[in-house]
């Protein structure tokens, strides 16, 4: 394990340096030279992106997922002093080398497992952004976290919201946190509404511009369901300590109440850049120029109770936690499924729900999984999935007047 202090500058992975997160993670990094410094980048399918992000940053490796993409990058990066790798294992691997202190995970979905579990038992420091790790596997993570010593920092803001009010209470119990949700798009809208909802809808999200599968989970409330089992893991809560309350201006990021029933709340705008940060540079705070809030410019901030009625993910998601064992792995693999087929226009909005749905009801279920099972759970629920939509009568696909 590598201690720093806050001169040492800390040598960071960032798996997904083309994405949302995996940008403005580097932006951070762009603006703190004698703080941090880059030496693995990695991306999926955008090789032109990661070809621009490796010259500009110079890590000595960069590695692409999508293998046919390989020689491109390759050729690409030949002149610099920068190992070029490719495929899903690679990062695995490289994810362990010894100069690395911190691996920002800001991959999306289930391939965040395995490099997870690599960099955790090479001791390394995760900043997590990718949520669905600990929604998959949450109790192995935890367990390994601990036998290795290794910390896990949330980026995901609701997180660091509350990791940041938890600073200095070591030693007093929560008695329930509350993750505040924005409502998304169609907050306030009924089923007959979401019936007719498009792709092109979903992606407006109100305050957030964020990659295409985690905004359509917060139209959906997916995403905060999943975060609800993301803090679930981080916090060590049961589910009945996990409230969710939607806050349409996402000013408050999320609040923790103590047992003398005092609460206390992490605001600001509503900007990655600053939990990134916070998670690279913790446990110190970094001065930076970021824009700053102004409460005369919100004068009524808003709370008001989520709407699982219209909005079944959320109630799936509670089910699942209360179930335990493999369930809520099957719900990330349904949803993966279902958030790709809408952003493919094969279902509609509301079909999502009933994909992930049928898998909880007919994917076999373990109450104590192993990591061999969660890795067959995630298989078995996406091949059930991907059956189910395709008997999905014609009339809930997505309508589309566009197309
Ligand atoms: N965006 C945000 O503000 C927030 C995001 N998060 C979480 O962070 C994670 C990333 O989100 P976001 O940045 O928005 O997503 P994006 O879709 O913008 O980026 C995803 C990144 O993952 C890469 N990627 C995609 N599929 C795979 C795969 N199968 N294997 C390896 N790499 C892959 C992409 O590569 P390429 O582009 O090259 O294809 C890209 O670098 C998600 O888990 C999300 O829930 C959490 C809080 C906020
Ligand atoms: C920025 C971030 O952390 C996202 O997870 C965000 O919270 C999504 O907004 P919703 O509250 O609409 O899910
Ligand atoms: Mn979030």
């Amino acid at each position: 394990m590598h201690n720093s202090t806050h001169n040492d500058i800390k040598i960071i992975a960032i798996l997904g340096s083309t994405g949302s997160i995996g940008t403005q993670t580097l932006e951070v990094v762009k603006e703190n030279p004698s703080l941090f410094k880059v030496v693995l980048l990695t991306g999926n399918a955008n090789a032109a992106l990661l070809i621009e992000q490796a010259i500009a940053f110079r890590p000595q490796h960069v590695a692409i997922c999508d293998e046919s993409q390989y020689p491109a990058v390759k050729e690409a990066l030949a002149g610099y002093e920068i190992r070029v790798h490719g495929g899903h294992q690679a990062i695995t691997e490289l994810v362990t080398l010894p100069e690395i202190n911190i691996v920002l995970t800001a991959m999306v979905g289930f391939a965040g497992l395995e490099p997870t579990i690599a960099a955790i038992k090479a001791g390394k420091t995760i900043a997590l952004a990718n949520k669905e790790t600990l929604v998959v596997a949450g109790d192995i993570i935890t367990e390994l976290a601990q036998q290795h010593n290794v910390k896990i920092l949330p980026v995901d803001s609701e997180h660091s919201a509350i990791f940041q009010c938890l600073v200095g209470e070591e030693n007093n119990p929560i008695e329930k946190i509350i993750l505040t949700a924005s409502g998304g798009p169609f907050r306030g809208r009924n089923a007959e509404f979401l019936a007719n909802v498009t792709r092109e809808d979903a992606l407006k999200h109100p305050n957030w511009v964020m990659g295409a599968k985690i905004t359509i989970d917060s139209a959906s409330l997916m995403n905060k369901g999943l975060e609800v089992i993301e803090a679930k893991w981080l916090f060590g809560l049961t589910a009945d300590q996990i409230e969710v309350i939607v806050h349409p201006q996402s000013i408050v990021h999320s609040l923790v109440q103590f047992q003398d029933g005092s609460i206390k709340a992490q605001m600001g705008l509503p900007d990655m850049k600053l939990p990134i940060q916070y998670a690279l540079a913790y446990p110190n705070r970094v001065q930076n120029n970021f824009k700053r809030f102004d409460f005369t410019a919100y004068p009524n901030l808003s709370f008001e109770q989520p709407d699982t009625k219209t909005f079944r993910n959320l109630a799936l998601v509670f089910d699942a936690l209360h179930k335990g064992g493999n369930m809520p792995c099957i719900v990330n693999a349904a949803n993966e499924v279902a958030v790709a087929a809408f952003l493919h226009k094969k279902i509609g909005f509301l079909a999502m729900s009933d994909v992930i749905e049928a898998c909880m009801q007919q994917v076999f279920f373990i109450a104590r999984p192993n990591l061999t099972d969660y890795l067959n759970t995630d298989r078995e629920t996406r091949i059930f999935a991907h059956n189910f939509i395709n008997n999905i009568p014609h009339k809930v696909l997505q309508f589309d007047t566009n197309n």
